[in-house]
């Protein structure tokens, strides 16, 4: 087991204040799975603060009833993401393939186009071709170190696109892949970090987009945040819910101060599970190093992912050769699809909406999308049982950025300032993950590798 500080005990109290080896900041995949692995090595004296009253940060399940659920935050996994994927298993939870088989809904105005799915959005080949190609100059875990990394963080993927006069046909397909993976338009993704996403994929642009054979192929029995859920009960009382971290003090020498409004607790080595904005969020003494401070001001901090889900009796689109999916070409469904629960037993759209267009009234707004949605699969669209809505945007000031839409120039002047600890704060979350960063396998692999690099700080400082 690992030591802790002399004359305490797993948590120990030292007057008002508590003691331990590690705390980790944030109770997401990030966080919870550094601290499974802790407690996996042996290590008991640590502690997982929390600042809201649940676990599962940017996951997060609408409760249907009668043990279903539909996800209002990260929800898929996909080929590679073997992180992820083994931790679910290794927590007993399921998976199942998300439903794309039927033709695919395109609203233009009044008019409704249909088209037989093939699982993904069928960009042209040749253009993904050299997408790929110049992937593979840009590693996923540090993209600044690409050998063409200031000529391609220089430009957008609007500007990369502009130059290859995309078929109009193709543009929504471009736009709407961007928009969902990259969390923004084409006009404000910089190239060298969209590079960086297909690098994550193995170079391979579909296992980026698609359902099928990609990214979102895959769905966890139980929605998505039972992961953090299930690790939060195994790890009890280590788990602090309520207790966002304001104040961290004598962060370079140690032992160092978190203050919470819940009180002080002291430990060697912190994990900070969070994303660069949520960090600038916290009051650091002494400041941090210049450029990790800029960096965390500077980093892309809004949040429009706004996510809703239709729930009906039953899944009547896919008796008409639908898959459920619609994708609007002007007007609030970015993308519609169909996230039924596994036995079909009822049906649910959920669907990736663009704010601007869409009233703020959850009531109008649920209203608005199911008369979008008899447009493409017919009447029974305007009666769900219920209704979910959830903006980022609007409610979270502990998540700030859903997908983070690096702009033009950010990673090759902050990027390096993202990984390197700093005294005993050592960085996590999916952010600062090797591959798959911004997905919940990259917080997995995040946090596997906070706990490795906090346990080899307390040896080290041990010997
Ligand atoms: C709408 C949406 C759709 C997505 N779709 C997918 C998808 O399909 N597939 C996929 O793989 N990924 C998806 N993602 C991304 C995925 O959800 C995230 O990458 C992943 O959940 C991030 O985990 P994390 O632990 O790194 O960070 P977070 O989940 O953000 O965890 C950070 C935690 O820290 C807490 N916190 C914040 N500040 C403090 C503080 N000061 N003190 C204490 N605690 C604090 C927060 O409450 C939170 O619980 C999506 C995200 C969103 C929002």
């Amino acid at each position: 087991a690992t030591a802790v500080l002399p004359g305490t005990g797993p948590s120990a109290k030292s007057g008002a204040q508590e003691v331990v080896d590690i705390v980790i900041i944030g109770g997401g995949l990030a966080g919870l799975t550094a601290a499974r692995d802790l407690k996996k090595a042996g290590c008991e004296s640590f502690l997982v603060l929390e600042a809201r009253d649940r676990v599962g940060g940017r996951t997060l399940n609408h409760d249907l009833g009668k043990g279903y659920f539909t996800e209002a935050g990260g929800q898929w996994i996909g080929p590679g993401q073997t992180a992820v994927a083994d931790l679910a298993r290794e927590l007993g939870v399921g998976t199942f393939p998300a439903y794309w088989h039927g033709k695919a809904s395109f609203i233009a105005g009044d008019s409704v186009a249909r088209m037989e799915s093939t699982g993904g959005f069928d960009t042209d080949r040749k253009l993904t071709g050299e997408l790929e190609e110049l992937s593979k100059l840009v590693p996923s875990g540090a993209p600044w170190k690409s050998p063409r990394a200031a000529e391609l963080d220089s430009m957008t993927v609007g500007d990369w696109l502009a130059k290859k006069n995309v078929a109009p046909a193709d543009q929504l397909g471009w736009a709407t892949g961007v928009a969902l993976s990259g969390g923004t338009s084409p006009a404000r993704l910089s190239m060298l970090h969209w590079l960086s996403m297909v690098n994550s994929a193995d170079s391979i642009y579909d296992r980026l987009e698609a359902v099928k054979g990609g990214a979102q192929e895959t769905r966890i029995s139980g929605g998505s945040q039972i992961l953090s859920i299930k690790m939060a009960q195994a790890l009890g009382d280590k788990v602090r819910l309520e207790s966002p971290v304001l104040r961290i003090e004598n962060w370079r020498d140690g032992p160092v101060a978190i203050h919470t409004p819940k009180g002080v607790i002291r430990a060697r080595s912190v994990v900070v599970a969070l994303s660069p904005p949520l960090c600038n969020q916290i009051t650091f003494d002494p400041p941090l190093p210049a450029k990790r401070h800029e960096m965390q001001k500077r980093w892309p901090a809004f949040s429009p992912a706004r996510k809703t889900a239709h729930v009906y009796k039953k899944a009547f689109w896919r008796e008409k050769g639908l898959n459920g999916w619609i994708f609007q070409s002007k007007g609030p469904v970015m993308w519609a699809y169909d996230n039924s629960p596994e036995d079909g037993s009822f049906g649910v759209i959920n669907a990736f909406v663009v704010n601007s267009w869409l009233p703020s009234d959850t009531k109008a707004a649920g209203k608005e999308l199911s008369r979008i949605y008899a447009q493409a699969l017919g009447e029974e669209a305007l009666n769900p049982v219920a209704y979910y809505d959830h903006d980022w945007g609007q409610c979270d000031k502990w998540t700030l950025t859903c997908i983070s839409a690096m702009p033009r120039n950010f990673l090759t002047t902050y990027g390096d300032a993202l990984h390197p600890p700093a005294g005993r704060l050592i960085w996590s979350g999916t952010e600062t993950a090797d591959i798959w960063a911004g997905y919940m396998d990259g917080a997995v692999r995040s946090g596997h590798k906070a706990a490795l690099q906090a346990l080899q700080a307390i040896n080290e400082r041990r010997a």
